[in-house]
């Protein structure tokens, strides 16, 4: 048994079927990439993970309770965080503040809630912030505005705003998508710096590269169906995944 549990989801959107009976299991303190052509379904299934969706049929167990029918800030309580593909970061806050939000939501349950309330214990949220920034090495920038970092630096910023949640799982949706290659090849070192703490991550990935540096698992999704899931040697040369993606759309 995995930390995360997922079998016989299904879900269409109209007459499209959009997951077709996925199985999946992560195993604690694994990197498990998902993978597959545009339009496979991987985003889908990760929205069914973080209570986005609510798939027709199926189970999604998480560290023993059932994810299914949970609010996304339920099941971020429960240990789930997100780094979203497209930086939903505050832009007129500071690094600072922009990672301690996320550290009260994921205390008390909600933003909102939060940003009108006296700020109890403030200073260990803060003290937690900064590791979190030390982590994904920004410590320095600390004080600056959100909005005046690169594309890669909000990208970290992210990163630092998840782990900030201190998360049992940590979910990356393509987390090098539109960087430059040294971008992300630093992406990738801290990203197995983070793994080697024990963190179990899933990412869903385009770029190759990034899957064979980083996983030690890969499920391969076409048109809503698994189509592979095994160590990544084995999925380098499986004749259904080469398959797939001949004359695929992948970017
Ligand atoms: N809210 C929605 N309403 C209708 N169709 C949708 C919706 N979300 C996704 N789809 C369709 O479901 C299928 C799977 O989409 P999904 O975004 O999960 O694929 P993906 O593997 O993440 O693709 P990409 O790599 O391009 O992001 C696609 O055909 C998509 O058009």
């Amino acid at each position: 048994m995995g930390i995360l549990n997922v079998s016989s989801i299904n879900m269409h959107f109209g007459g499209l079927q959009a997951l077709n009976n996925v199985n999946l299991d992560v195993r604690q303190g694994t990197v498990h990439a998902i993978i597959g052509p545009n339009g496979a379904g991987k985003s889908t299934l990760l929205n069914c993970f973080v209570g986005r969706l609510t798939p027709d049929t199926g189970v999604v167990d998480f560290d023993g309770i059932s994810l299914i029918g949970l609010k996304p800030h339920e099941i971020n309580q429960a240990g789930v965080s997100r780094v979203f593909q497209t930086p939903e970061i505050f832009g007129d806050l500071s690094l600072l503040e922009n990672v301690m939000i996320p550290a009260f939501a994921k205390r008390d349950g909600s933003y909102r809630q939060n940003l009108w309330a006296p700020l109890r214990g403030e200073s260990k949220i803060r003290e937690r912030a900064m590791a979190a920034l030390a982590d994904v090495k920004m410590a320095d920038k600390a004080g600056m505005i959100a909005n005046t970092l690169s594309r890669g630096d909000k990208r970290r910023l992210e990163l630092a705003m998840g782990l900030v949640q201190e998360p049992k799982l940590l979910l990356l949706d393509e987390p090098t998508a539109g960087m430059a290659r040294a971008d992300t090849n630093a992406t990738i070192a801290l990203l197995k710096e983070i793994s080697a703490t024990g963190l179990t991550m899933v990412i869903i990935e385009h770029d190759m590269h990034v899957v064979f540096s980083l996983a030690e698992r890969i499920t391969v999704l076409a048109q809503g169906t698994v189509i592979a899931e095994d160590e990544p040697a084995k999925i380098k040369g499986h004749p259904k995944v080469q398959e797939a993606y001949l004359g695929g759309t992948h970017s």
